[in-house]
């Protein structure tokens, strides 16, 4: 995508405001000519030399009157420019978004979420300030070129002569533009580090300070922060010292030529003091013209880098397009309702997995042709050793990791998206690690569905929660903090289930929750669940009890199932079963396996 295409779309997006916007513009700009103009007429009416006519008391009226005019359209021009950059930056921002949150997990995240931040917010600011620059420069083009035509008028030789800075500047600016580029790019770079690396020092506070590392973690901050630094006073001094040096002072020298010129010509007499006085009045004009240009040359330079930023933080070029596509953005009136989940295929019957297969690039490691088969009210639990790929199935089958290979069928039907299928009220995932965010228990475990106390309270119970939650200060309504920092593992990883249990889905998918509980608290949260055996479960696990309640366990190995059955047959003819039963012996309360008091079985 091209920066024209882009600021095309970023002006269409609201156009009447856009034109609204020009036209206040347009008057502001013009209203700065008029003073030059009741200036001249107020130097000829005392020299006596061409006189307008008006008495001095009426001209001098007509200076406050255009005054106030100037100051009202002014003000009413920034509300209506705030409003339009509101516009386009919100735009930006939720197609942003929209993309990472719909594609998370789909597609890694092209860069960290610091980099991320400093792009969303820096980088998409770049963009709307070119915007109101433009806007800028529309009407003050029109402004120098109602003053050259005025001018010209007047005396032609020396409003040519007033063209010199402007030529002079372009052609230097355009000898600097591809530094300007270069700095800046290096300068946005360096920024999104720093706040990359401060994102991961907020996220890994504490094992810095078990590894006594503060004083290298800050002095390489301090690096990255002196980089930042340089590439940062590079930038600005291309931007703000060179450019503006070049401009001022070619319309310096313009200026003095034009004061020698009109000297001339006021000597013969066929240039008035009034004359003089507008010239000299508007080459003030024309100074901040030719700097503003070039400036926004800068700026619409650095613009497209910040541009080609954004582009590269949405990864696909499907994505890319949608940078600036139109959108609502509900800046005006109430949200609209939060859309509740809709049921898109029938209740499950049963879920069947064919050639599953997906493959990390980079390590040639995953899971390789699973078959599964999930009939409704059943538990199947996926084992296996650390790193065999229990996470990479259950991640592929949700569709947050691309499957290169295999079909899904729900009720016989092909998934063909099953991102957009493996969800409430589908089914519901709860992570290895869950995150919570730091808003109240309550809202974490609603995430804006409706609070409807009764299923709020069987969720907790279900999850065994009820007691942590009497025990918090507020109860539901307690400040959990950052990434729900003031619970304990245990309690996230719990209230992480209670939300998936409130949205009774057909489909519960848990992946291991023995890293933060104790064996006596999941086995009592695996008993409460048990006991409504109306849904279908899908549970990582290495523990006993859910083995000794599953209908079928996968076992895995690298990568592929390894073995597949009831726990008994399995422990009679799989050899990497019998090894993780007995690994999983130290932390289990519970007996050798005894088919007969398993009333399930
Ligand atoms: N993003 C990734 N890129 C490359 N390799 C990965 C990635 N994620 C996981 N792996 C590798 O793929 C293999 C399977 O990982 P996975 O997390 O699915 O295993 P797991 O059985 O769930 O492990 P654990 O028991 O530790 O949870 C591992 O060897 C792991 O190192």
């Amino acid at each position: 995508m091209t920066m024209r295409k882009a600021l095309w779309q970023l002006i269409t997006f609201a156009p009447g405001l856009y034109a609204l916007n020009m036209l206040l513009q347009l008057f502001r700009n013009l209203f700065l000519l008029v003073p030059g103009l009741i200036i001249a007429a107020i130097f000829n009416e005392l020299s006596g030399n061409r006189p307008v006519g008006w008495d001095l008391w009426t001209l001098g009226a007509l200076l406050v009157a255009v005054a106030v005019s100037r100051v009202t359209v002014k003000l009413c021009n920034n509300a209506v420019d705030a409003t339009c950059v509101g516009y386009a930056g919100t735009l930006i921002r939720r197609n942003l978004l929209q993309q990472w949150l719909t594609k998370l997990g789909m597609q890694e995240l092209p860069y960290s979420s610091g980099e991320l931040i400093s792009r969303f917010v820096t980088d998409a600011t770049a963009l709307t300030d070119i915007l109101k620059t433009t806007n800028i420069l529309f009407g003050s083009t029109f402004q120098a070129l109602v003053a050259v035509t005025i001018l010209f008028s007047i005396n032609p030789l020396i409003t040519l002569v007033a063209f010199i800075p402007l030529v002079g500047s372009s052609l230097l600016m355009n000898g600097v533009s591809a530094r300007i580029q270069t700095y800046h790019r290096a300068s946005r770079k360096a920024a999104g580090e720093v706040s990359s690396f401060l994102g991961e020092i907020f996220n890994t506070t504490q094992a810095i300070q078990f590894a006594n590392a503060q004083e290298r973690v800050v002095a390489h901050l301090r690096g990255l922060n002196e980089t930042r630094r340089q590439t940062r006073l590079k930038s600005l001094f291309f931007t703000d010292i060179v450019l503006q040096s070049i401009a001022q002072s070619t319309a310096s020298i313009g200026t003095g030529v034009i004061l020698l010129v009109a000297a001339q010509a006021m000597k013969t007499g066929s240039f008035s003091v009034g004359s003089l006085a507008l010239f000299v009045s508007y080459l003030d004009e024309f100074a901040i013209f030719t700097g503003f240009l070039s400036q926004y040359l800068a700026l619409y330079k650095q613009a497209g880098v910040s541009l080609q930023r954004l582009l590269a933080a949405l990864s696909t070029s499907a994505a890319q397009t949608t940078l600036v596509t139109h959108a609502p953005v509900h800046l005006k009136g109430s949200y609209p309702a939060l859309p509740q989940p809709q049921r898109l295929v029938p209740a499950l019957e049963q879920l069947e997995v064919r050639g599953l297969t997906y493959r990390y690039a980079q390590a040639d490691k995953g899971i390789e042709n699973i078959n599964l088969l999930l009939r409704r009210g059943t538990c199947t639990v996926i084992t296996g050793r650390i790193g065999v790929g229990k996470t990479t199935l259950l991640r592929t089958l949700l569709g947050l990791l691309p499957r290169q290979a295999g079909e899904i069928f729900w009720n016989g039907e092909a998934i063909k998206q099953p991102e957009q299928i493996f969800v409430p009220p589908q089914s519901a995932y709860t992570p290895q690690v869950p995150r919570l965010s730091s808003e109240t228990l309550r809202q974490n475990l609603l995430l804006g569905y409706p609070d409807e106390p009764d299923k709020l309270a069987a969720a907790i119970q279900a999850a065994v929660m009820e007691q942590d939650v009497q025990s918090l200060a507020n109860g539901l309504d307690t400040q959990v903090g950052p990434k729900g920092s003031k619970l304990s593992g245990g309690q996230t990883l719990r209230a992480a289930a209670a939300r998936t249990l409130l949205r009774s889905p057909d489909l519960l998918i848990f992946d291991d929750l023995s890293s933060a509980l104790d064996v006596e608290t999941e086995q009592q949260l695996w008993e409460r669940l048990f006991a409504r055996r109306e849904r279908t479960y899908l549970i990582v696990s290495h523990r006993r009890f859910a083995f000794q309640h599953a209908d079928q366990i996968i076992v895995l190995k690298d990568g592929q199932i390894a073995a597949q059955g009831r726990l008994e047959d399995l422990l009679a003819t799989s050899a990497e079963m019998r090894h993780l039963w007995h690994g999983s012996l130290q932390d289990s309360p519970v007996s050798e396996p005894n088919p007969e008091q398993d009333s399930k079985q």
